[in-house]
């Protein structure tokens, strides 16, 4: 099954030929916080048809199609198994597919790779590791550098905005281990946006955080979206989805769903997801339906 969709927000900015004109003080006066050509009009950025990808003998995604809109912030939802984190990685080009195909764009992923912006697990990081918050941003401008080149200005003008963007520049001198965890995922979001990255793919960023956090961080990918990055994000709550996000891709192993998030998330959806896959122990689906609509 294949599913083509549009934010029900406007049309990206970056999306779009007057994007310049229409983008705010902040970044008109920043070209460098982002590298890529701005196109004509909002068009499929990420284009995946038909995408199988094996781990030996596991299954991991089935066949997938699915579109997602250049400047929209799409929630990627399913269960435990059901091959979100394979699917970021297979966009990343870190696995082989074993049938179809990913494009960023008209472009082979691999041709396109700088455009991506990852965050990986909590669990995948090591917080204890001793390095400041401004070397880990400095870490996003490592790909663009040559295998000796020094940093220009203009790599530290990019982590420094991109400081500045998180409201982590004072937290520039501190170790990562002495930070919140809302204060560490920031950290890791500042790097995504000093590699001048457009396309960002999270893996579970609310995961661990307080009301508070995750309010601020739904107001930075919202804030992202505004300006016409594409934010894909894993989320396990199906409420944290309907109350911060625009767009939903359903998966368990094969997409189910796809679209805006009030309509994908609908009861026969999600029962298909849940109880169709590897988790058969949510008895009532309905009850995440509730809870997703009336988020405490
Ligand atoms: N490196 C690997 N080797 C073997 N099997 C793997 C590997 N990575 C993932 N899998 C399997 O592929 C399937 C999909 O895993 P994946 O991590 O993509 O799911 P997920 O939806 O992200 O799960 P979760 O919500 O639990 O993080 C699972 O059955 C998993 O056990």
């Amino acid at each position: 099954m294949s599913a083509s969709f549009a934010p029900p927000l406007a049309p990206s900015r970056l999306c779009d030929s007057s994007a310049s004109a229409l983008l705010p003080p902040s970044l008109n006066s920043q070209p460098s916080a982002l590298n890529f050509p701005l196109s004509h009009a909002p068009h499929n950025i990420l284009r995946i048809s038909d995408v199988t990808v094996r781990h030996g003998r596991v299954t991991a995604l089935d066949r997938v199609s699915v579109n997602i809109l250049c400047g929209s912030l799409t929630a990627l939802l399913g269960p435990n198994g059901a091959g979100k984190s394979t699917l970021l990685r297979a966009i990343l080009g870190w696995h082989p597919l074993d049938t179809g195909e990913i494009r960023i764009g008209d472009h082979h992923t691999h041709h396109q790779l700088p455009r991506l912006a990852y965050l990986p697990q909590r669990h995948l990081i090591d917080w204890d590791f001793p390095i400041t918050v401004r070397a880990v941003v400095e870490q996003g401008r490592y790909p663009a550098l040559g295998l000796f080149s020094r940093f220009s200005k203009s790599d530290h003008a990019a982590v420094d905005r991109a400081l500045d963007e998180l409201d982590i520049a004072a937290l520039a001198g501190r170790q990562i281990s002495q930070l919140s965890g809302g204060q560490q995922q920031r950290v890791f979001l500042a790097r995504a946006l000093a590699q001048g990255a457009d396309i960002f793919l999270l893996d579970e960023p609310f995961a661990g955080l307080d009301l508070h956090a995750t309010e601020e961080l739904a107001h930075i990918l919202r804030g992202w979206q505004a300006q016409g990055r594409t934010v894909v994000a894993v989320v396990h709550e199906l409420a944290l989805a309907r109350e911060h996000f625009v767009n939903a891709v359903l998966l368990n192993t094969r997409h189910i769903a796809s679209g805006s998030v009030a309509d994908v998330l609908n009861p026969h959806n999600i029962d298909t997801a849940y109880r169709g896959g590897h988790c058969a122990h949510i008895d009532d689906p309905l009850k995440l339906i509730r809870t997703a609509t009336f988020p405490k």
